[in-house]
């Protein structure tokens, strides 16, 4: 049995929930398909989510919303009439946003959330609907019916480990199931969104409830790419990846699949297949516990920008005992949380995501910094982007870092930090967010061309 997801971009309108229908009748074992909302359907369109986010911060501070509401209306109406399914369910999605807006405002953060799955859920609603008009028998489920039970982390849900065993019984259904992506419910029954791009983690945790064999998400490339399609013209396709590799990818940049979603499938080893909506015919790639061609040094280049450092020197750092408790205890207390924190004899970096730090957060932490721990010099650096090379080859390959220094250098490219992680699966450069770019294509010339 296979769970399969469809992104937003597979559903953005009625001609791809076409395919979508294709693909679920093309083989007996997609039995559980879970649906994002509708995404882009061109590059200077607007997904559904952030639509619904702009809804609900407007009726949340009481501004006019018609317009947005009937765009959002105006998404789904569209695909509905594309695929004559007549009104009953657009009447029915125009009934819970309306509901939507006269809930509780008491808690803000909850109340967002539920705008925010309202996407998925309506979203799965009509292709249910759209499902069984077209003679294929299939049934919504309602992720509190199913037992996908979240921590109450708004906008940043986490599954509890007891949803599991209870999401076994979706196993048992004959009908086709149809299962919004992005959100689960919390113990006390408040609707809780994962982070943004989440419906690839319910996926993941559906394929490890239900145990299937594959869990395949379809999306709109052919394959996962060695590098970011947007940032090198056409880059060569990946045919296999690991677990691991892909973990350290996705964390780093490659947003075709959420880093969380690895974890539930990594668990019960379920293989991972990324495949195309628009092309399913073309093989994708493999996400799986083991590679075999071990020759293989890097596997791919990823990079994200909005980080920030914090280079903390102190004269016989090394020596001094607890000196790298207190530097977390500050930052627990000042409620940031860290990415990474190479370090030398005398000194550490601490690199944390820019969004954390405001400028009144900044002039505290650096306070608390140079007087409690006695440093000898603090400094912050704004703007950093970190560029990520990972492969689970690289540690048995001599001159990977040489050739990475080489292609830096020769494109005039500064590295601000090097960060190699203990497992040696992947090698980290802080480098000026300007050069982000320019960085990736050299690497890709460097290790690929
Ligand atoms: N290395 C990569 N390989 C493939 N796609 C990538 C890579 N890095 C970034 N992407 C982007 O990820 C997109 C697919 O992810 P996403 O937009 O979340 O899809 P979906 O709508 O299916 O959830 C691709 O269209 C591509 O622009
Ligand atoms: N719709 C949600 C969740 C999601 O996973 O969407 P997509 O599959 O389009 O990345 C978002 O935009 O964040």
């Amino acid at each position: 049995m296979n769970v399969v997801k469809f992104g937003g971009s597979s559903l953005a309108s009625g001609s791809q929930l076409k395919k979508v229908l294709q693909i679920v009748k093309g083989d007996k074992a997609r039995k559980v398909v879970v649906v994002s909302a509708p995404g882009k359907r061109s590059s200077d369109d607007e997904k559904v989510t952030d639509l619904l986010i702009d809804l609900g911060m407007k009726a949340l501070a009481k501004q006019d919303y018609q317009a947005v509401l009937s765009s959002v209306i105006a998404r789904y109406s569209s695909i509905a009439e594309e695929l004559n399914l007549g009104n009953e369910i657009i009447d029915e999605i125009e009934l819970n946003l309306a509901a939507l807006v006269a809930g509780n405002k008491q808690e803000p953060d909850y109340y967002l959330d539920a705008f925010k799955a309202s996407g998925e859920d309506n979203n799965a609603k009509l292709v249910a609907a759209y499902f069984n008009h077209e003679g294929l028998p299939a049934r919504y489920v309602n992720p509190q019916e199913a037992g996908l039970i979240v921590t109450n982390e708004p906008g940043n849900a986490r599954v509890l480990p007891e949803a599991y065993e209870k999401l076994q019984q979706l196993r048992a259904s004959e009908e086709v199931i149809i299962f919004p992506g992005f959100f689960g419910y919390t113990k006390d029954g408040k609707v809780c969104t994962f982070s943004r791009g989440g419906s690839d983690i319910t996926g993941a945790i559906l394929a490890n409830g239900t145990q299937a064999d594959l869990y395949e998400n379809f999306t709109d490339v052919d394959a996962i790419y060695v590098a970011n399609p947007n940032v090198v013209e056409n880059p060569k396709g990946i045919k296999t990846l690991t677990y691991r590799e892909m973990r350290e990818l996705s964390y780093a940049g490659f947003s075709v699949l959420h880093d969380e979603a690895l974890q539930p499938a990594f668990k019960q080893g379920i293989p991972v297949q990324i495949k195309n909506t628009n092309n399913p015919e073309a093989p994708g790639t493999s996400i799986v516990k083991e590679r075999h061609s071990a020759d293989q040094g890097v596997v791919g280049i990823a990079s994200s920008h909005g980080f920030c450092s914090i280079y903390i020197e102190k004269y016989l750092m090394n020596r001094e005992i607890g000196f790298g408790r207190r530097v977390l205890e500050i930052l627990e207390d000042q409620k940031l949380s860290y990415e990474h924190m190479p370090s030398g004899i005398d000194d550490l970096t601490i690199i944390l995501r820019d969004h954390q730090l405001s400028d009144e957060g900044e002039a505290a932490l650096l306070e608390r910094l140079r007087i409690e721990l006695e440093a000898d010099s603090v400094v912050v650096e704004r703007n950093l982007a970190l560029i990520m090379i990972v492969g689970e080859g690289m540690r048995r390959k001599i001159g990977t870092m040489s050739k990475a220094a080489t292609a830096f250098a020769e494109s005039n490219i500064n590295i601000d930090m090097i960060n190699q992680g203990a497992s040696e699966v992947s090698v980290m450069f802080g480098i000026a967010a300007d050069q982000e770019d320019k960085a990736i294509q050299a690497l890709y010339k460097a290790f690929f061309e």
